[in-house]
């Protein structure tokens, strides 16, 4: 297969240019203090791309984060059972630190047993690695409550550590901490936007797409958080709502996020893949003012060439 850049025009548009994933490594671990990293998820449209593809993404990401991130986590999630389990297998291999399962969206699992089924036999494929169930019924269309899934999970899958939730239903939330005290899971919460109270529910962390260039704000709020000071998280969990806010009523999604993440580290995350579309200029021009006028970008953050590659 032909990824790297041959110089032509549409080849470096439709093909995965590995070769800036080294650079947004130290990108996110020195300007974001992000050193976890959740790859080929949502953001990375890993459901858009080929195994062999997402087998390459994998291998980068370990290959370069090594000694400098602390956890590399890969989405194995796919229709095809088979694939999964491949991609599982393969994450293994290159010694990632752990895989993620979404539910298998065109053909559904209907209960909380056949979905537990599925994401068995995926995990199975990786007997040594922690597993993670990725919830994020919005965009699978499998509503199975996390609460129920959790229930006796490792009794079914030893490997089971915990949950990225992708959902605005803090009750659900909030009873998968509640249920699961005896157990050490990770529930790990990806709404950006409510990260706050997530926190006050029992999150033990955060997988999200803002984290790429509102890393060091919501650091900062993690920290108030941790040292009591709410009222100065409140602060900068606001703060961080004002630009979600801001985006979402332009209509924000992947490409949107894209668009912001080159802008902001100056690194070209290129166009994203059909069914995408690239974000507009437009867009662009408006988040980028957006960033300034909250403070979450100054002209000095902006490196040299990063309109250009957003354009
Ligand atoms: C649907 C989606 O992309 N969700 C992301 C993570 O799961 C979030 O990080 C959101 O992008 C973010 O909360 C903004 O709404
Ligand atoms: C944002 C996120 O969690 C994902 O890309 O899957």
């Amino acid at each position: 297969e032909n990824h790297r850049n041959k110089g032509k025009q549409t080849d470096s548009e439709r093909e995965i240019n590995f070769s800036v994933i080294g650079q947004y490594v130290d990108y996110l671990v020195k300007e974001q203090g992000v050193k976890n990293i959740f790859v080929n998820g949502t953001t990375g449209e890993g459901l858009s791309l080929s195994i062999s593809e997402r087998r390459q993404v994998a291998e980068e990401w370990v290959t370069k984060g090594k000694d400098k991130l602390d956890q590399v986590v890969i989405h194995v999630g796919a229709l095809s059972l088979k694939e999964s389990q491949e991609l599982a297998q393969h994450a293994a291999e290159i010694g990632a630190d752990g895989i993620a399962v979404i539910a298998p969206f065109f053909l559904k699992p209907w209960t909380k047993d056949i979905l537990i089924n599925f994401l068995k036999e995926v995990a199975a494929a990786a007997p040594a690695l922690p597993f993670y169930y990725y919830h994020i019924p919005a965009l699978t269309g499998v509503k199975i409550r996390a609460e129920e899934l959790l229930d006796g999970i490792q009794d079914k899958i030893p490997t089971f550590r915990g949950l990225k939730f992708s959902d605005t239903d803090l009750l659900d939330f909030g009873q998968c901490v509640d249920q699961n005290r005896q157990q050490q899971f990770a529930f790990l919460f990806g709404v950006d936007e409510q990260l706050l109270s997530a926190l006050v529910m029992g999150a033990t962390g955060a997988v999200g797409s803002t984290y790429n260039y509102l890393g060091k704000k919501t650091n900062q709020m993690l920290e108030a958080f941790e040292r009591k000071d709410l009222s100065l998280a409140l602060n900068y969990q606001f703060c961080i709502q004002r630009f979600i806010n801001f985006v979402v009523k332009l209509g924000f999604g992947v490409s949107q996020t894209k668009a912001i993440m080159t802008l902001v580290s100056g690194i070209p995350m290129g166009p994203p893949r059909l069914p995408l579309q690239k974000a507009s200029r437009e867009f662009t021009d408006s988040a980028e003012a957006k960033l300034k006028s909250l403070d979450f970008l100054s002209f000095a953050d902006l490196k040299d060439g990063s309109l250009e590659a957003s354009s």
